[in-house]
């Protein structure tokens, strides 16, 4: 594979999924991503090529899973993916961005301001030290842990009828049907597999969405216990 840090023009989809002032927002985010992002080493220049194409638009699309005035917390959002897209394509939704490394979330702070994004806060920590804190509309994550562990993760942070919208490649279908019965001792409401950005990514992106059910699911490190027995 060639190697380049070359940023490529938008492809014209891109002026279809980011309109009105998101344009110049996530045009801005690309060439932070692209110069700073991969100088502080948060994107590996190889990715630079396909800023667009596998980051900003693939990101971007699971913004038509995501429900009007949301909090949606982004578990583990390294250099802002997809939460600050998120938050950049749909003003109507607060995103907290939770990240447990110093370097990242500083980066994610200056990207906040440099971007002037009034609904978007910057916490450093993990996911499971905000169980029982902090409580969400919707969980996003992208490329952070299988789904078993994310489930144990974020099922504490959503209220009842809260969803988890974790973005996953090919072995979906795999993982949702490993944590059968996970899910099921959780008590989740659903639990599917969703298509998003037919027409705008190729492929269109997969999502495992997760509606919390009654029961909280109260200690993360609980969970992992017990599925190790
Ligand atoms: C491979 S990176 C993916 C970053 C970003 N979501 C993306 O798709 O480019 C995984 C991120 O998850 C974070 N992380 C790891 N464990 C976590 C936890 N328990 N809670 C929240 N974030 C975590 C890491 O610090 C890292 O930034």
């Amino acid at each position: 594979m060639a190697e380049s840090d070359e940023l490529p023009e938008a492809p014209d989809v891109a002026r279809e999924v980011f309109t009105g002032e998101a344009w110049s927002r996530a045009r801005a985010f690309a060439e932070i991503l692209a110069g700073p992002g991969v100088v502080r080493g948060l994107l590996g220049p190889r990715e630079v090529p396909r800023i667009w194409d596998r980051h900003l638009l693939n990101c971007a699309v699971v913004a038509e899973a995501v429900p009007e005035g949301a909090h949606l917390v982004d578990i583990g959002s390294g250099a802002g993916l997809p939460g600050l897209v998120l938050a950049i394509v749909r003003p109507d939704v607060t995103v907290t961005l939770l990240e447990p490394l110093l370097r990242r979330t500083t980066f994610l702070e200056e990207c906040v301001i440099e971007l002037k994004l009034a609904n978007v806060e910057v916490v450093r920590g993990r996911a499971e030290e905000l169980a029982g804190k902090r409580v969400f509309d919707v969980a996003s994550a992208r490329a952070v842990a299988p789904l078993d562990r994310l489930l144990a993760w974020s099922l504490p942070l959503l209220r009842e009828g809260g969803q988890l919208l974790a973005m996953k490649g090919e072995r979906a279908a795999e993982e949702l049907d490993a944590a059968e019965q996970q899910l099921r001792a959780y008590e989740v409401r659903s639990a599917e597999l969703v298509t998003v950005g037919r027409g705008k990514v190729d492929p269109p992106a997969t999502l495992v969405r997760v509606v919390a059910g009654r029961a909280p699911v109260r200690n993360a490190q609980g969970a992992r216990r017990r599925r190790k027995r």
